[in-house]
């Protein structure tokens, strides 16, 4: 496309904005601001550079062949550079524990350190990234059906100190690169068929982040993840979402919100006003589960836009983190970190362009015909046009324009992996 063209787009959807009060060059530069976390795990199908058991445990899967996966740091960190080149602003990086630095070095999770991760704090230093990070309980010889809410002491102490050398690890790179690093904490603690013992798993797991987050630290930010179920765990999880909200709620932990980790026809949109009444700030992770949890590639579909949108309506956008967490290794990987993240950012746009002044005063004058009526019309209005020229002066391919380039990194990089 020309950029005469997306710049003529781009004027006459700032007119259109302007007459309902939306001021597109504010929004644009809040986008500037609004910085995703891009999931390290989707270069490599979720596998990191242990290999202990040889698969993916803990309720998840990949489902895919395609060629061309990442299979050591240096391939993760090209592919990340790539994908990042494809998308507008400045991003963080998510890390799980397993993607290390432990060069050939059998490093066991109760024995991971910060040193594990100097390398990959100067990679975010040069490649202006900063990190986050992901204690990981899956995929170890211990991670059986129960981690930190395991009865055998010696289990669930193994987890703990994983944990708690996770948060160390996570405080040096918040301190590294002055801003805080938001670990999360998931387990996929849980049970196939039925148990008559729930209230005693959930002792245990309430009493091993207790003693986890008994260290207090400044750099880095807590966050705990709900699920409904994982696969091969459908009866039971320890880990539910009543369980952690009641558990930030009472110890002002952040809540991560996985969209893929509830009900199908649950709201997650309807729960960020509800927590953020309670607790300090959310974490989602954008993901788009068809049926279950497939962490099928994100898109801008309805569930995600209204997301963003309770998220602008509340007024929360400086208590809100935005990380992805889907893997799919059915289709181009670089290529999905791309869709993925373009789509949540116009999830994103679209929010921060709603005419919401006027939306609110037709609500609170009682007009629910035009509320209506303006909402439909949102929906149309030339936001593509915003998003195009926040392509254009981020420098990244604007429109489709992307495909090709995926495709070239295919041709020459990812189709030579053995
Ligand atoms: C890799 C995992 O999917 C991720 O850490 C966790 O957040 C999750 O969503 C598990 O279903
Ligand atoms: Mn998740």
């Amino acid at each position: 496309m020309k950029e005469e063209m997306i710049n003529k787009a781009y004027e006459i959807a700032k007119e259109r904005y302007a007459e309902l009060g939306v001021d597109t060059e504010k929004v644009l530069n809040q986008m500037q601001d609004f910085h995703l976390s891009l999931h390290c795990w989707q270069t490599d199908d979720v596998i990191g550079f242990e290999n202990l058991t040889g698969s993916l445990s803990g309720g998840i899967a990949t489902t895919g062949n395609y060629p061309g996966r990442a299979r050591n740091i240096d391939e993760v960190r090209a592919d990340i550079i790539k994908a990042k080149s494809l998308i507008p602003g400045t991003h963080r990086l998510n890390l799980h524990e397993i993607y290390g630095d432990f060069k050939g070095e059998a490093v066991d999770r109760d024995q991971v350190e910060p040193k594990h991760f100097a390398s990959w704090i100067e990679w975010g230093k040069e490649n202006n990234m900063k990190l986050d990070f992901n204690s990981t309980s899956f995929s170890h010889p211990k991670s059986g059906n129960l981690s930190l809410a395991n009865p055998d002491e010696g289990i669930r102490n193994f987890w703990i100190e994983h944990t708690k050398r996770c948060r160390a690890i996570a405080e040096e790179m918040g301190k590294a690169q002055g801003d805080p690093c938001i670990m999360n904490l998931w387990v996929h603690d849980g049970s196939k068929d039925m148990t008559v013992n729930k209230l005693k798993y959930r002792e245990l797991l309430k009493d091993s982040l207790d003693q986890i987050f008994a260290t207090k630290y400044d750099n880095m930010k807590d966050c705990i993840e709900s699920k409904v179920f994982g696969i091969g765990l459908e009866s039971y999880t320890v880990g539910s979402n009543d369980f952690y909200t009641s558990y930030a709620a009472q110890n002002n932990k952040m809540i991560t919100l996985d969209t893929g980790h509830f009900h199908p026809t649950e709201s997650v949109a309807d729960k960020v006003s509800a927590m953020l009444l309670y607790v300090p700030e959310l974490m989602l992770h954008v993901s788009r589960p068809i049926r279950w949890d497939s962490d099928h590639v994100t898109i801008m579909d309805d569930p995600t836009l209204d997301l963003f949108s309770e998220i602008v309506r509340a007024g929360a956008l400086d208590r809100v983190h935005y990380g992805l967490d889907y893997f799919d290794a059915s289709i181009n990987r670089i290529g999905a970190y791309v869709v993925g993240s373009r789509a949540a950012q116009k999830c994103m746009l679209r929010a921060l362009l709603e005419p919401l002044a006027t939306l609110r005063k037709y609500e609170d004058e009682g007009k629910g015909f035009e509320r209506l009526a303006l909402l439909e019309e949102a929906k149309a209005l030339p936001w593509n046009a915003v998003y195009d020229e926040f392509c254009l002066r981020n420098n990244v391919p604007v429109g489709q324009a992307f495909i090709a380039d995926v495709e070239q990194y295919e041709k020459d990089v990812t189709s030579k992996r053995g």
